[in-house]
């Protein structure tokens, strides 16, 4: 059965964020992944990972900005990532190196780094080679410390015009690239919206081994996995089938506050096949 990572940018929100480590573990998870940590000092994050034996295991990269005033304010102001976007590839190389130095500190092998909103009147085709040549930067980057880079197919309703929707869009980007630094983060609530099919897109993608993160949320609403249109324990038992061994994380809002509401996980956890 997948090994579940507590989302502490949607998780525990009732609490102020370096609480939610705490609460995290305090409800069996090992690992965690949030969105952003550069409103923290590493050290300080470190500790609560120390503190509580949790393991960092994905973040992003800040969105844009080239200092980090400009880094933390990017978010609130609509950025989602420069990967593709010309005439940002400072802002690209700075974020990059920051989320290098926070991952190293927080010894987390992974970052999501994003690609970004296609700016007016542009197609995605054309800024295809410019978002391959950013991308292969940074898996350099992150190869030469021991890390990864991954990029994230993200629905257009959510996010309208972001840049990455479909797998095919992601592997077509890895393909280009041709690093085995840069992966997949393969979000099923995303596949789910955009492209449905599923476990057609689970047995096609997980045997290549470019999936290096699978994130889980109940579709429309993104709550619980145990609500909505897909079937959770159908697919938990395909990723296991498929032999995928990364972490999954728990990437939605809670509906029944966030402990009452991890039944659907401990109903996985307890189904998982006895080990040999
Ligand atoms: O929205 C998601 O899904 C994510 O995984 C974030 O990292 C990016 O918005
Ligand atoms: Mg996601």
């Amino acid at each position: 059965m997948p090994q579940f990572a507590a989302n502490l940018s949607l998780m525990y929100t009732e609490l102020p964020f370096l609480d939610r480590f705490e609460a995290a573990a305090r409800d069996g998870f090992e690992a965690v992944e949030y969105l952003f940590p550069y409103a923290w000092e590493p050290a300080a994050l470190a500790a609560r990972l120390r503190a509580h034996g949790l393991r960092q295991v994905l973040f992003n990269a800040p969105p844009a900005g080239l200092d980090r005033a400009a880094m933390a304010g990017a978010w609130d102001a609509g950025e989602r990532g420069t990967a593709a976007l010309p005439g940002r590839e400072a802002e690209f190389r700075a974020g990059v190196l920051e989320a290098l130095r926070y991952a190293e500190a927080l010894d987390c092998p992974r970052i999501h780094v994003m690609a970004g909103i296609l700016p007016s009147g542009q197609e995605r085709e054309a800024l295809k080679g410019l978002c391959a040549g950013n991308l292969r930067w940074a898996a350099e980057q992150a190869g030469a410390r021991g890390r990864e880079v991954l990029i994230e197919p993200i629905n257009l309703r959510d996010m309208p015009r972001y840049f990455v929707n479909r797998q095919d869009h992601a592997h077509e980007l890895l393909d280009a690239v041709d690093s085995p630094h840069l992966k997949v983060q393969m979000d099923l609530y995303h596949c789910q919206i955009v492209e449905g099919d599923v476990a057609t897109k689970l047995r096609r993608y997980l045997p290549t081994g470019r999936v290096a993160h699978i994130q889980v949320a109940g579709v429309p609403e993104r709550h619980e996995p145990d609500r909505g249109e897909l079937y959770y324990p159908y697919l938990f038992e395909l990723i296991d089938a498929l032999g995928y061994a990364g972490w999954v994380g728990c990437e939605y809002r809670p509906a029944a506050g966030t402990s009452a509401g991890l039944g659907w996980r401990d109903r996985a956890l307890a189904a998982r096949p006895a080990q040999a």
